[in-house]
């Protein structure tokens, strides 16, 4: 196929930390892209929450948006765009006004932890107890548990939703719903900076995060809904319509809503980000998986049709569905919590590097660890753990180690962390991965690409065109509408730029992975009582499973 000027797919990809708008050409080529930090709102008198102003989120997807098309412009490239697709970050909750498009508290984001407790209470005593319908386990990280979190503390809200007369104009949605909310409604009366009234839609991918649908089925039921969120009652008509994730959705309105560029524009895709890293890669085939370095790390294999229940700390997820008949493919994902923020919290908060990229530099002034490790878990630990009783700790330190040392295991800490997931995925489908191809801001990384491919044994593969979360947007997108026929035709679009081959010996190996058992042993327990994580974690102790990490 060659390359037409005039065809050419946006995706809006609003991440954790920034929010880009990428153009991409009928090869698969970036022709423009903008990108916008937002503020990360961490309160202080409260340990561990996350939010972020849906607002301002809006506001940067608007910016982002026509930066873009105006850089297109520039090139001389056509402006209109055949279509466009929203990938997001999961699970983070906003709760809306469906009159006036009003957001009635900030958006919870996916890795705050207020939610422990609601999470702990749901599972009395078995934090497995809807895993089978969901695939998913009880912990803070899913949406519904932050929508059972508003209604016990957001008065306006909970008043509203029990109010005969206004409980209909309550809307419940994670950033995906609120972006195609936003970009299909009309100016809003209440607030200059929003609209209202737009279309209230979700895809199966984002809908799969809230352990409130049934994950054979597809769609959302009022007994899960019921079960996280007792004593409220949330009707069904609260939350977003699941769609197939390429399909047009709607039809921006551009002008109206503030955004002229997406005037008259399909909304053609919505995808979670880490599914549309996994459809961007063109792992379409079940066994194929990507893993991706961004503020968290989610190792994500495609298993086709089938439903794998996980019994080493995954989750079971959708992955995509492309149209309404197309069969429903399913994922197995290992979700870490923090990874990338960690480099962030070096720069940060500890400012021992003045960027990124010098986390590689410092890390590099030493041969090795010598014996430092660095758990991150600064939320506690997802998976394969879900101990949330587990607290970030730097272990193992003498006198002799400086910062390059710290710098060297925070990143090291990433490639023992996938170890994991990739042993628990390999452990729950009987499959052995022979290649990681990896995304995401850490795979600059070299240092980590490599300590990454050494530590797994199987060559790490990174991709010519780097942005595969909005790439797998756009692919989808472009699917809904006909830019390209089929996926074998996007297959054909993807290549590889860069490999890394293991080259540590099995022994270093094995006793890198023995002290960084031990260093994670030492994290947990550290806040309180949590006997049903620990139950959960007994596998990891007994010393047969103990072999595979
Ligand atoms: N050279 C680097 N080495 C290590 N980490 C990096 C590097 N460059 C970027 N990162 C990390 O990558 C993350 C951003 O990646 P990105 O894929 O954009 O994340 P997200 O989609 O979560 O916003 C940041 O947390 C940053 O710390
Ligand atoms: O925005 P990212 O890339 O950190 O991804 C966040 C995940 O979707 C959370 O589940």
């Amino acid at each position: 196929m060659n390359e037409n000027p005039n065809k050419l797919v946006g995706a809006i990809d609003q991440g954790t930390s920034s929010t880009r708008f990428v153009v991409f050409t009928t090869k698969g080529r970036i022709a423009a892209s903008s990108q916008m930090e937002h503020t990360q709102i961490f309160p202080e008198s409260n340990a561990g929450w996350h939010e972020h102003d849906p607002v301002e989120i809006f506001r940067n997807t608007a910016t982002c948006i026509q930066a873009t098309l105006q850089a297109l412009e520039r090139k001389s490239y056509a402006v209109f765009l055949s279509a466009v697709g929203i990938t997001n970050q999961r699970e983070t909750t906003i709760a809306w006004n469906r009159v006036t498009g009003v957001p009635y508290y900030n958006a919870i984001v996916w890795d705050d932890t207020r939610t422990t407790g609601i999470a702990k209470a749901i599972a009395q005593g078995n934090s497995n107890r809807l895993r089978d319908q969901t695939g998913l386990p009880l912990a803070s990280y899913f949406a519904g548990t932050k929508v059972k979190w508003l209604l016990d503390n957001v008065e306006a809200l909970r008043k509203d939703l029990e109010d005969d007369a206004k409980s209909s104009e309550v809307c419940f949605g994670t950033i995906d719903s609120w972006l195609v909310y936003q970009l299909t409604g009309t100016k809003s009366n209440h607030d200059g900076a929003i609209n209202s009234g737009g279309v209230f839609v979700t895809d199966a991918t984002n809908a799969s995060r809230w352990l409130f649908m049934d994950l054979a089925a597809r769609v959302w039921d009022q007994t899960l809904v019921n079960a996280v969120c007792a004593p409220h009652r949330v009707p069904l008509s609260a939350l977003p319509e699941i769609c197939p994730s390429s399909h047009v959705y709607a039809t921006c309105k551009g002008i109206e809503v503030g955004v002229p560029g997406l005037d008259k524009v399909p909304l053609a895709a919505i995808l979670g980000d880490q599914q549309a890293a996994l459809f961007g890669q063109t792992a379409f085939a079940p066994g194929e998986a990507k893993n991706t370095y961004g503020t968290g790390l989610f190792l994500m294999m495609n298993t086709g049709t089938k439903i794998v229940p996980s019994k080493h700390g995954l989750l079971t997820t959708v992955a995509y569905q492309i149209g309404q008949n197309a069969p429903v493919q399913y994922a197995l994902e290992g979700s870490v919590s923090h990874s990338g923020s960690t480099i962030q919290w070096l720069r940060d908060q500890l400012q021992i590097i003045k960027d990124a990229p010098e986390s590689e530099t410092m890390a590099r002034t030493c041969d090795s660890n010598q014996g430092l490790y660095f758990v991150p878990a600064f939320s506690g630990l997802f998976a394969p753990h879900w101990r949330s009783d587990a607290r970030a700790c730097i272990v193992g330190m003498t006198a002799s180690h400086h910062r390059g040392h710290v710098c060297r295991a925070a990143l090291e800490a990433a490639a023992y962390q996938t170890h994991e997931v990739f042993a628990a995925i390999e452990a729950d489908s009987n499959v052995t991965l022979r290649t990681l191809n990896v995304d995401g801001g850490g795979t600059h990384n070299q240092l980590l690409m490599q300590f990454q491919a050494d530590i797994i044994g199987v060559p790490v593969v990174k991709p010519a065109v780097m942005e595969t979360t909005s790439m797998g947007a756009a692919f989808a997108a472009g699917l809904a509408v006909g830019i390209w026929q089929d996926q074998q035709e996007i297959k054909e679009l993807w290549t590889a730029a860069q490999t890394f081959n293991p080259k540590m010996d099995v022994e270093e190996r094995d006793s890198s992975l023995a002290g960084w058992r031990k260093a994670v042993s030492k994290s947990l327990d550290w806040v309180g009582e949590d006997q049903d994580a620990k139950k959960e974690d007994i596998w990891l102790l007994c010393p047969m499973n103990r072999n595979i990490f």
